[in-house]
């Protein structure tokens, strides 16, 4: 996800001064570099213009402060003027008063409208809400029967027309070929079965076209939504902004879903569209699997571009695979002094795997661009062979590796299809890793890392009561202090996952002293 625009920014800022004052010269030649990196990555030419001359202009103006050199000026600027453009605030969907709250998906054909329907359903569903998907896509043959397949992973009933004519569910009088009339009924049954969102799944074209536009302006002036999400593929380059402004005109959308994030595209569709129509970016999608969903916040998107991260994201899909009484459980264990298993190792790792892909969590961390490499080559096919081999042990082995000897560990390689020398790198591995963990528990801090010892919420002093699993609170803030301190001042957060919890690490205290930047970018430029 924007790996190239990502690249090419941070080795313009590398090359910043970070003492004295920046020249005009070097402001203009700073700015030409990020208008090619913009370009380049297919964003609009217009957002573009307007982008650089509002960072140029920021740049020359800038006051000398104390607390930021002028390259981290520059990055702070560069930074709050992509969140602009990204949309400035992150809203949530608009729910009606009256339920059902119906929101209809518009987009041109393979935008990942269907695959959209699916991961929002299971969103809502996950928040508590009853959704019903809606088929009003009658256009391609094969679209109804992939929305089912949708709605049953997502665990979330379809509304859709009978192919023997006889009305969608059992209903009579739906006609299959009238994706108007289909969605109207949708609407209705979701209401008499109290569903409380309805979600409109309509036909794509191949590019956009009146007869596409009337259908989806019909569906809408029938079904009167809440919400219009304008589905589009990040990949489609330079075309996004017509397409888009076509789609702005013709159905008057009020919130975009960028779809299919994940690829290796240069993501110009993400920094235009919102600039472009005015409408705010509302979700993501990263991947063909369900849970590939993000709440699009600009911010973080800014932060991923400028490789400083998106803790706060990976804070929470931590939060939703965790279950936070075992890992609170894990903490006391570890803050009671005992050490920390392969059997508890085991747990992590399944945990770990709820969160999906480990090359995405990987990715969220700062300066990972700067490792991108090691990354591409990271193999998730290694989680399972260290997977394979743990689960080779008995339980005793587990508890206590030490007794593992030549004879076990060749049976236990046998046993994970892996070699002795895989075995005997793990068990080196780990048992590094408990030392560290009893240190940690000691009080002693991280290895290699001065003074984390003293963070709160580190060390051996064990936490009074149980800490409450971080969620939001009834004011809608996190209970998680990090994410919390992050909240108030609108930046990302360091690292308190409930991994970290379950090791014993706290995140930042509530009175730690402001940040004035995220902590990657601090790190990324040396502060
Ligand atoms: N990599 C990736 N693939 C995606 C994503 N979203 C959808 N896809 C894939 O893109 C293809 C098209 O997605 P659909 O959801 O069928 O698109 P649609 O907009 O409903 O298409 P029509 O019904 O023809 O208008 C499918 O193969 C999806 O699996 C994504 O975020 N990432």
């Amino acid at each position: 996800m924007f790996a190239t625009l990502s690249d090419r920014l941070t080795s313009t800022f590398k090359n910043l001064r970070t003492k004295g004052r920046l020249s005009e010269a070097d402001i203009d030649a700073t700015v030409r570099e990020i208008r090619r990196a913009l370009l380049d990555a297919d964003v609009a030419v217009s957002v573009v213009r307007e982008f650089t001359g509002t960072v140029r202009e920021r740049a020359l103006s800038a006051e000398v402060s104390g607390a930021l050199n002028p390259a981290q000026q520059v990055v702070k600027i560069v930074n709050e003027e992509l969140v602009a453009i990204l949309g400035g605030e992150s809203r949530g969907l608009n729910l009606a008063k009256n339920p059902p709250t119906v929101i209809m998906l518009a987009g041109l054909q393979g935008a990942g409208k269907t695959t959209l329907a699916g991961k929002l359903a299971l969103n809502l569903r996950e928040q508590g809400h009853t959704p019903l998907l809606v088929a009003a896509d009658l256009q391609r043959p094969n679209a109804v029967t992939q929305l089912k397949v949708v709605g049953e992973r997502a665990g979330v009933p379809v509304y859709a027309p009978d192919p023997g004519n006889q009305g969608a569910e059992g209903q009579s009088g739906v006609s299959t070929g009238d994706p108007v009339t289909v969605a109207r009924a949708g609407v209705e049954t979701a209401r008499s079965r109290q569903h409380d969102v309805v979600i409109i799944d309509t036909a794509g074209r191949l590019g956009v076209d009146a007869d596409l536009m009337q259908q989806a302006a019909d569906i809408r002036d029938a079904t009167n939504p809440d919400e219009i999400l304008f589905v589009i593929d990040a990949m489609i380059g330079q075309d996004a902004v017509a397409t888009a402004q076509a789609f702005a005109e013709g159905v008057s959308f009020t919130g975009v879903v960028l779809s299919k994030l994940d690829g290796d595209a240069r993501g110009g569709a993400a920094l235009s569209v919102a600039r472009v129509t005015g409408q705010p970016i509302l979700f993501a999608s990263t991947g063909e699997k369900l849970t590939d969903f993000e709440v699009f916040h600009p911010d973080r998107m800014a932060s991923r571009i400028l490789d400083m991260g998106d803790v706060l994201t990976l804070i929470e899909q931590a939060e939703k695979a965790f279950d936070a009484d075992q890992a609170q459980d894990m903490a006391d264990k570890l803050a009671s002094g005992k050490d920390f298993t392969l059997a508890d190792f085991l747990v992590q790792m399944q945990q770990m795997r709820n969160m999906g892909s480990m090359k995405k969590m990987l990715g969220m961390l700062p300066g990972m661009g700067q490792m991108r490499e090691a990354l591409d080559n990271f193999d998730e096919r290694e989680v399972d062979r260290v997977e394979a081999i743990v689960r080779s042990m008995t339980p005793g082995e587990r508890e206590n590796p030490k007794i593992i000897n030549g004879s076990r560990r060749a049976r236990i390689a046998k046993g994970s299809g892996v070699t002795t020398t895989d075995v005997n790198q793990l068990l080196e591995r780990f048992a590094g890793a408990q030392k560290m963990m009893k240190q940690m528990s000691r009080g002693g801090g991280m290895p290699g890392m001065p003074g984390m010892g003293n963070m709160p919420g580190m060390g051996g002093k064990k936490q009074r009561g149980r800490q409450a699993p971080a969620k939001k609170n009834k004011k809608g803030r996190s209970g998680n202090p990090a994410k919390r301190v992050a909240e108030q001042q609108g930046l990302t957060a360091g690292p308190s996952t409930p991994t970290g919890s379950a090791f014993g690490m706290g995140g930042a205290a509530k009175d730690e002293a402001p940040l004035e930047l995220p902590p990657g970018l601090e790190k990324f430029l040396g502060r």
